[in-house]
């Protein structure tokens, strides 16, 4: 059997094995870790394989997995592939057509909706047929410069010649596959970001300075390893700042990460805000970042196998978790502070829908949301929106 036959042999086994019940990242290192056979050239092919294959989602359903794999390779690729060439010559010779060539030529339909099935749930203002073709490309790797690093970063770059390219003043933007740790001081030079978390932060120069104290308190309630605090920081200067999360794990990341990004004094603390009612006894803060868990819906373009193994049911769950965390989190909120909502969610359950909600309930007043989207330019989808609890 040529080695490209065991290639497409290897990508089925690993995908009939795969459950959802996991990332497919974390499944794939496990199964070519049980599998010390295959070498780093081998992996990386039968990875490009199995990703291509789910970020079709549920098209081609008349193809089997073999010729899937195949039809994966072809149509989410652009340029020539050495599987492609030994199995499939005809349509490596046309890998650089546009995609809807490609499928005339292979007398097949792919729509949004099979690629992506919950068009249904989609936030206002998401073009659809963009926003579900955009899973045929991995995205970027972004990363945002720290405030004064911009000299010493770019100069790095360029010293490994790296190929990148800027977006705006401090973003750049890399192939996904480049080894950024390797080449500049992750954390104190720059964080690896996405271009729409980065956005973000444009919120944040919407908060009245009046309204805040000097060294205004601020609570990243669903910290992870920091991102969002980073960037607080970063924006606002001198802040008194407080970082929680249910899970133990990812504080000591965010320990490390701020020990490198040059943040020593804070306060951390592992909190369950699904809780009622909170038991933590913090003084009300002048400004929360609520990053919320949820279906990650704008990132599936990193985590395609999504496309086939969500569950529709779960953005009632997430929704409802994050109104549970809201509700907690604004007992701590002073009067006339703000209150920062995130979600990476293309779904308006989680979106503006839960924006209304804490209007109509929690009674906070709307001062700016937006859907950022980032599928047109190889980046995150995210939606973020800025609220103030009344005086
Ligand atoms: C979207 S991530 C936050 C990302 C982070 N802000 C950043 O920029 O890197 C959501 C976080 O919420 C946390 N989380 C989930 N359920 C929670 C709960 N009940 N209470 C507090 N945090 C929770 C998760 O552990 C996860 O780290």
């Amino acid at each position: 059997m040529s080695r490209y036959y065991s290639y497409i042999n290897s990508a089925k086994e690993i995908i009939a094995a795969y459950s959802g019940a996991e990332p497919f990242a974390s499944h794939l290192k496990k199964q070519f870790a049980a599998n010390k056979k295959f070498g780093s050239k081998d992996r990386k092919q039968i990875s490009q394989l199995c990703y291509c294959y789910f970020r079709l989602g549920n098209s081609l359903p008349e193809f089997t997995v073999e010729e899937k794999l195949l039809a994966g390779l072809f149509l989410c690729n652009r340029s020539s592939n050495d599987l492609l060439k030994h199995l499939k010559p005809e349509w490596n010779d046309v890998i650089e057509t546009a995609f809807e060539s490609k499928l005339q030529m292979m007398k097949r339909d792919v729509n949004a909706s099979t690629v992506f099935p919950f068009t249904g749930e989609l936030s206002a203002g998401i073009d659809v047929d963009e926003f579900a073709f955009s899973h045929l490309q991995q995205p970027d790797l972004f990363l945002r410069i720290r405030p004064g690093r911009k000299e010493t970063v770019l100069h790095q770059l360029k010293a490994a010649a790296v190929s990148f390219q800027m977006q705006g003043d401090t973003t750049i933007v890399l192939l996904n596959a480049t080894k950024i740790e390797e080449l500049i001081m992750l954390n104190k030079d720059a964080v690896v970001q996405d271009y729409s978390s980065q956005r973000v932060g444009e919120l944040l120069l919407n908060l009245k300075p009046q309204t805040l104290n000097p060294k205004p308190s601020v609570w990243d309630c669903c910290a992870a390893s920091g991102g969002k605090s980073i960037m607080a920081k970063d924006i606002l200067g001198d802040i008194d700042l407080t970082v929680t999360d249910v899970r133990e794990s990812i504080l000591i990341n965010l320990k490390k990460r701020f020990a490198e990004a040059g943040i020593k004094n804070y306060n951390s603390k592992v909190v369950d805000l699904s809780n009622s009612p909170l038991t933590i006894h913090y003084s009300p803060f002048d400004l929360i970042l609520a990053d919320v868990p949820c279906s990650g819906s704008g990132t599936w373009g990193r985590t395609p196998e999504q496309l086939s193994f969500f569950n529709n049911g779960s953005i009632e769950t997430y929704s409802a978790l994050q109104r549970k965390i809201c509700f907690n989190a604004i007992t701590k909120l002073k009067p006339g502070g703000y209150f920062l909502y995130i979600t990476c969610s293309v779904f308006k359950k989680e979106n503006e829908e839960n924006v209304q909600w804490l209007q109509n309930e929690l009674k906070l007043q709307l001062i700016k949301q937006e859907l950022l989207i980032g599928y047109t330019i190889k980046a995150d989808t995210m939606f973020a929106a800025l609220l103030q609890k009344p005086e």
